[in-house]
């Protein structure tokens, strides 16, 4: 039997390792907290809200593989200021007897959806903070603790860890394609590709350094650290719900047909994607086209399916375009310029 079902490698293993999730208190972040919490993780969620931390962290701890052994923890924090960030991966480290965390999934984030001129600057702004900023804070606090062996961080105990580390972003399919009342929110989730793209460059510098002749305990991260970046489309979360109350009524008839996820869903594909081996990851078929269109020089889950693919959304597009540009069109000629809402 094990000739013709040949076990594929798992490039994601989280049994017994220490995962943390921001956003971890409801939608996609809450989904990925219980799947993990299933596969055997300690789990530490961070947010703001204190109250929806203490729900969550029942919600999740109830679903762990082995209740005995998992552990379970929640930070509140408000990650737009960097400072909170560099508390958290310590805070991390101290619970988690001197370890750094394993995995890290800088997944918080919140959509403002709107027409752009009536959009407050302010709010354009705060977009950049919540989606951009938070998970670039938090990104450079984890790869400071996990490649500096001297750093400010308290030094780490016990054996160096023998599997790679992993540095998760949640993005948004609106990073490979812009649309009507996403300009203050989408720019955000773009650049986080870029930065996903450029980490992921720059990370081989380290993985190099670990095995010439130049590392050492003293100099060399002790592990290697992989980069993943994931572009879900609609998510039926708290988030969702409220953006929807602000959402121009062109943008609902733009994303019309992209297939909704629970937080389960969208949780299960992801993992399963990165269990895979998956470095930039889209989570439902619209999506995974949107993704094809737009891959640029990111690196490719399959070099086949992924170059084929992309040829067939490049000839797409010449229909997809115009047809959504017209859309819009439409919506202004038979409603005015005003928010219909
Ligand atoms: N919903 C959707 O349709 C889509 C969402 N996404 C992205 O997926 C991710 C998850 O979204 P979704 O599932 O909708 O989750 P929600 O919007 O429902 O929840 C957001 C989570 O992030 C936390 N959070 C928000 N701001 C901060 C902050 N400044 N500091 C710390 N924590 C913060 C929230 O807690 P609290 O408020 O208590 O801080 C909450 O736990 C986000 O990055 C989102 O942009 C991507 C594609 C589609
Ligand atoms: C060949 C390619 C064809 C592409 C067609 C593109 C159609 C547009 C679909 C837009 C989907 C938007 C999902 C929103 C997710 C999100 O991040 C917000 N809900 C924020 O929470």
């Amino acid at each position: 039997m094990g000739f013709f079902i040949r076990k594929r490698k798992n490039h994601f293993p989280v049994d017994g390792r220490t995962v943390v999730i921001t956003g971890g208190s409801q939608g996609m972040g809450r989904g990925l907290a219980k799947l993990l919490a299933k596969k055997g993780s300690n789990v530490v969620i961070v947010a703001r809200d204190v109250k929806k931390l203490q729900a969550a962290i029942e919600y999740i701890s109830a679903a762990a593989a082995n209740p005995q052994t998992q552990r379970f923890h929640y930070i509140s924090a408000d990650l737009t200021n960097p400072s909170e960030s560099v508390r958290v991966i310590e805070e991390v480290t101290a619970w988690n007897n001197g370890q750094p965390p394993d995995i890290v999934w800088a997944n918080a984030g919140t959509a403002r959806p709107g027409l752009f001129v009536e959009i407050p600057i302010e709010t354009l702004r705060a977009q950049m903070d919540a989606n951009y900023w938070t998970a670039t804070y938090l990104a450079h606090a984890t790869l400071n603790c996990w490649l500096k062996p001297a750093s400010a961080f308290p030094a780490t105990e016990g054996p160096a860890p023998t599997l790679p580390r992993h540095f998760v972003i949640t993005s948004s399919s609106l990073a490979f394609c812009g649309i009507a009342g996403y300009s203050a929110y989408s720019p955000a989730k773009a650049a986080l590709r870029s930065l996903s793209d450029s980490l992921r460059s720059e990370l081989n510098l380290y993985a190099g350094a670990r095995r010439a002749k130049y590392g050492s305990a003293a100099t060399a991260p002790p592990a290697d650290i992989k980069i993943h970046s994931v572009y879900p489309g609609t998510i039926l979360s708290p988030g969702h719900a409220a953006e929807e109350q602000s959402k121009h009524p062109v943008t609902k008839v733009l994303e019309e047909g992209d297939p909704a996820q629970t937080e389960d869903q969208v949780a299960a594909v992801a993992v399963r994607e990165l269990e895979k081996g998956g470095y930039l990851i889209s989570t439902q078929f619209l999506g995974s086209a949107m993704r094809a269109s737009a891959l640029q020089g990111s690196p490719r889950n399959n070099w086949f399916v992924d170059t084929v693919f992309s040829w067939a959304t490049s000839i797409a597009w010449l229909f997809i375009g115009p047809d959504m540009e017209g859309k819009v069109y439409k919506w202004g000629k038979e409603n005015g310029m005003t928010n219909a809402q």
